[in-house]
């Protein structure tokens, strides 16, 4: 006899819920996953009515799941966002070319505004030609950093307030082992938070921190979603490759393993002294670095020198100066600053300060000057 849901009683289980062992309908699973992510959204303050949120859109399974959860979430809960796909092109035939296809199909499929910046554009170098200058060995290094100021600038181009990726949980599980592994401690304390300042002070957000990547491909799938589902022509990062495999040996013995590592990841306080150093501009490019050059100029100076290891080897403080136009980065930093204060303290709080330096000196709001350097309120 088929078995009856667990959640309504009512009609037929179909799945397995990898995240607690329910047996469940399709509708009631909808309604489990959307309401999670609605209450980590909620939970984590993660966003004003009125912001601007762009969605980092691969066009993979993660980002394609996000953009259709948002719009839902958006419309049944009226959170009051303008929401934008925003994609990078980091110029791998075969593969971005074709996951962007996808986006644009997305872009009609839910009615959404699509930006699309370019390596090529924003740094004159395509992946493809990244690899043939530097390897396949490195490359992963160059990709990451370019997306992360690429997203930024994206970002800035459109105004928006905040940047949402479809990490999940999965991801920041083997990122707290990865961290963990390598006796990186500033990370550690830093990557099981739900929203960073971003390295150009653009909040970004994972609502899917808590979301499991098996129930993501579950949802894509019964959902009938349209994603794109190759991996990377490039090889995948290894060394997180040995974390994943190994989560997912932990995974099959302990399914809670995934979400008890976060938990853990989130319990572990660390101490002021091992945190990072504080951040300031790059000379070059006005972006985000603790360094006087960011890492992205000075891979990019690497790789304009023909000498492709320069900035992965060496500390980018070496770098020699050199003004380039810089990127308006300020702005991005205003505009982190007043919606931390409109977050943490209400649009009706009358502390007005938007780049706050504890003028209100807490009697009217619990601003406290942020330890990044950047003021605001927590
Ligand atoms: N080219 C890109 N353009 C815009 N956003 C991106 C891009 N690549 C990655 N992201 C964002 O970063 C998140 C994590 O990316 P990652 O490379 O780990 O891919 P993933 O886990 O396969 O996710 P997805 O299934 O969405 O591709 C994505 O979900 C997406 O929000």
């Amino acid at each position: 006899m088929p078995r009856q849901c667990d959640i309504c009683q009512r009609a037929r289980a179909i799945i397995r819920r990898p995240k607690t062992g329910q047996r469940i309908c399709k509708e009631c699973f909808f309604h489990v996953f959307e309401t999670e992510v609605h209450h980590t959204i909620v939970d984590g303050r993660l966003f004003s009515p009125g912001d601007r949120v762009g969605i980092g859109a691969s066009g993979g399974k993660d980002s394609t799941v996000l953009a259709y959860v948002m719009k839902t979430l958006n419309e049944r809960y009226s959170y009051g966002l303008e929401l934008f796909l925003l994609s990078v092109d980091e110029g791998i035939a075969g593969y971005r070319d074709d996951s962007l296809e996808t986006v644009k199909r997305n872009k009609e499929q839910y009615g959404l505004p699509l930006m699309i910046v370019s390596y090529e554009q924003l740094y004159g170098w395509s992946m493809d030609s990244i690899v043939e200058a530097v390897g396949r060995k490195n490359n992963c290094t160059f990709c990451g950093v370019f997306r992360r100021q690429a997203l930024d600038r994206g970002a800035l181009m459109l105004d928006l307030d905040h940047i949402v990726t479809g990490h999940n949980a999965d991801d920041v599980a083997e990122t707290i082992l990865m961290n963990l592994l390598r006796g990186d401690i500033p990370r550690l304390g830093r990557c099981t938070e739900i929203t960073t300042a971003g390295d150009g002070y653009m909040g970004r957000s994972k609502p899917f921190k808590y979301a499991y990547e098996k129930e993501i491909v579950m949802y894509a799938y019964l959902k009938r979603l349209d994603y794109f589902s190759t991996e990377c022509t490039y090889s995948p990062n290894a060394y997180r490759g040995y974390a994943r495999q190994f989560l997912k040996d932990l995974e099959s013995v302990r399914p809670s393993a995934i979400i008890d590592i976060i938990h853990s990841g989130e319990a572990i306080k660390v101490s002021e002294e091992v945190q990072a150093q504080k951040p300031s501009s790059c000379e070059r490019c006005g972006y985000i670095s603790s360094n006087a050059v960011c890492k992205a100029c000075a891979l990019l100076e690497g790789l304009e020198r023909g000498i492709p290891k320069l900035g992965i080897s060496r500390s980018a403080k070496h770098f020699e100066r050199q003004a380039v136009e810089p990127v308006h980065f300020e702005r991005l930093r205003e505009k982190a600053h007043e919606m931390r204060r409109r977050r943490m303290c209400g649009d009706s709080n009358p502390c007005t300060t938007t780049s706050c330096d504890d003028s209100c000196h807490g009697t009217t709001c619990a601003c406290t000057t942020d330890d990044d350097g950047a003021g605001g309120c927590h």
